[in-house]
């Protein structure tokens, strides 16, 4: 960056803080208020990211007071924030920012009312009409919400409006499609920020800088050098009391559709010619467009593994299977894991298998990739009969945050053998875990205007399109459901899909083999 760029940079920064805004949290007395996205406004808060000239109304339906609302905000920040609440002046100043408006969305009137209250709040704060709505609630609200913002007068303000939307983006693509069709009535493609979470991760943001800013991995990074890509989003939690959404959703569009294929067009995309949200934004609908279609149910059946968790343990504490978990059927076939071979079908990447896994009730809180590279030509160990490993590139997304490579060294000694080595920056380590939450680099990121780390449309379009033909092999019952003991690594066709290529899922959160020699600047946990 030059310095006129980085100066450009700060201005950005700057200006979004100055120029301020009213943040509407539509969904104020759910979960995500409470657990994600109170404590994402008082970080920014405490960081200066807010400035000086902003509020912060809740809305949802069942009454609150201003005050009620205030406390129910200290106690999630109490609990959930890695800003612990200030004590009296300084708590009170943030807090008289937040005020509480019941209303139920689709109600004309009570917008109209909003409207009022929010021009005086602008006046109060010197804001100068800019708006953002949050919407923290079901996806079939969004399209009544959007009408009733425009039929009750919020989107008549003189400065920007933004609507900030939450998944699941749509059941599959028709559903997808309709849903996007009823907001883009009221609001245009620019103004709507779909949050996908894995975006806003520090690792995941930081892929971009790890394939170009380093000169070794730029040329390598191709079907030439590379031998597979893994990407594992493995979770010891199950499905608690979230069975109501989980099972109509599962694995598959709760993880793959979003997360799961986010990360692969991060690592998979064409360098962009500038960096410019648009720019990046289309090299990374280009790579879902070249991904391999599941066009049968036999080729569902060859690529793709479901699996659900039976009865199993952790730790030596017993753990329910899926069926019987309280908030789930009996009889469910949801899958809780999903294991899949992909392939970018173009240039870069003709014949590289892609192979994505995630589940819960695995036995690690885990998201990684792991770039395998190609083993150099044999010649001399070969002669010796000595095992090469191939070389590795592991992005630690979460919970620990940082990348490590895997190399192969000479063991000390006399002898010509092999010592694998790990040589690992471990983030996490440095900075501690007290980084800023992906849910404050997008409010932050959606109240400056800068859409990268959003999904658009044709990127979310593109991806139901894929995923929707497995949807309809399972359906159909034209593929078999795995069962795997809670608390493992899931079915064991997941490892059988990668045998027969001849590769194998390497070891996720540093439980590499014994034989390596880790080179860190903390043990990894
Ligand atoms: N919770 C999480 O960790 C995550 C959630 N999401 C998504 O975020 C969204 C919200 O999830 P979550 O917070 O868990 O859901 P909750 O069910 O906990 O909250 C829903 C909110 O919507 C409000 N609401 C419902 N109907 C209306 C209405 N007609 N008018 C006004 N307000 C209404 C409810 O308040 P009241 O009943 O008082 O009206 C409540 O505040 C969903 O789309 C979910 O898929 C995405 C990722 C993670
Ligand atoms: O979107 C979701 O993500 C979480 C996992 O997110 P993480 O940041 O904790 O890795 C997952 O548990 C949930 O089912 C899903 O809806």
């Amino acid at each position: 960056m030059t310095k006129d760029e980085d100066l450009q940079m700060d201005k950005t920064l700057d200006t979004a803080a100055a120029e301020g805004a009213v943040y509407f949290i539509f969904g104020a007395t759910g979960d995500l208020a409470r657990r994600k996205l109170f404590p994402a406004l008082y970080s920014l808060y405490r960081e200066g990211k807010l400035g000086d000239r902003f509020a912060i109304v809740g809305l949802a339906r069942r009454p609150r007071t201003d005050e009620q609302f205030r406390d129910d905000v200290h106690e999630s920040i109490r609990e959930f924030c890695r800003y612990k609440p200030a004590e009296g002046g300084e708590w009170a100043a943030f807090a008289e920012r937040f005020s509480y408006h019941p209303l139920d969305i689709s109600n004309v009137d009570g917008m109209r009312q909003l409207s009022e209250t929010t021009q005086e709040l602008e006046r109060r704060y010197e804001i100068p009409g800019n708006r953002l709505f949050y919407l923290a609630l079901a996806p079939d609200l969004f399209g009544t919400v959007s009408r009733t913002l425009r039929d009750g007068g919020m989107l008549n303000s003189p400065g920007w409006h933004r609507l900030v939307i939450e998944k699941p983006f749509g059941y599959d693509y028709p559903s997808a499609e309709r849903l996007n069709e009823e907001i883009r009535q009221v609001f245009r493609e620019e103004e709507v920020f779909r949050i996908d979470h894995y975006l806003g991760k520090e690792m995941v943001q930081n892929i971009e800088m790890i394939r170009f800013a380093n000169a070794f991995f730029e040329p390598l990074w191709n079907a030439g050098h590379i031998a597979n890509v893994q990407i594992t989003l493995a979770e010891t939690v199950g499905v608690e009391e979230r069975g109501a959404y989980y099972n109509k959703s599962g694995a598959l569009r709760d993880m793959v559709q979003n997360h799961m294929l986010q990360m692969l067009t991060m690592i998979a995309m064409e360098p962009p010619s500038r960096l410019d949200p648009e720019d990046i934004r289309d090299e990374k609908v280009k790579v879902l467009r070249s991904i391999r279609t599941f066009s049968s149910p036999e080729e569902v059946r060859a690529r793709v593994i479901r699996g659900q968790y039976a009865e199993g343990s952790s730790k030596g504490k017993p753990l329910p299977g899926y069926r019987q978990e309280e908030s789930v059927p009996a009889d469910s076939a949801t899958e809780t894991f999903f294991a899949a071979r992909m392939f970018v079908d173009n240039f870069r990447w003709a014949g590289v298998p892609f192979y994505v896994r995630t589940g819960k009730r695995l036995p690690v809180k885990s998201t990684e990739i792991v770039v395998e590279f190609k083993n150099a030509p044999r010649n001399v160990l070969f002669a010796r009969k000595q095992e090469l490993q191939p070389n590795l590139l592991v992005i630690r997304v979460n919970p620990m945050e940082g990348i490590y490579i895997k190399i192969n060294a000479k063991r000390p000694g006399n002898e010509m053998t092999i010592q694998p080595v790990v040589m690992e920056y471990c983030q996490s380590c440095l900075v501690g875990i007290n980084t800023p939450e992906a849910y404050e680099r997008l409010i932050f990121d959606a109240g400056r205007g800068d859409s990268t780390y959003f999904t658009r449309w044709d990127e979310l379009a593109a991806a139901w399109q894929l995923v929707d033909p497995i949807a309809a092999a399972w359906r159909n019952n034209e593929s078999e459901l795995h069962f795997y003991p809670a608390g493992t690594w899931g079915p064991e066709q997941a490892d059988a899909l990668l045998r027969e290529d001849g590769f194998r899922w390497w070891p996720v959160n540093g439980e590499e083999e014994d034989n390596v020699v880790w080179v860190t600047n903390s043990k990894p946990q």
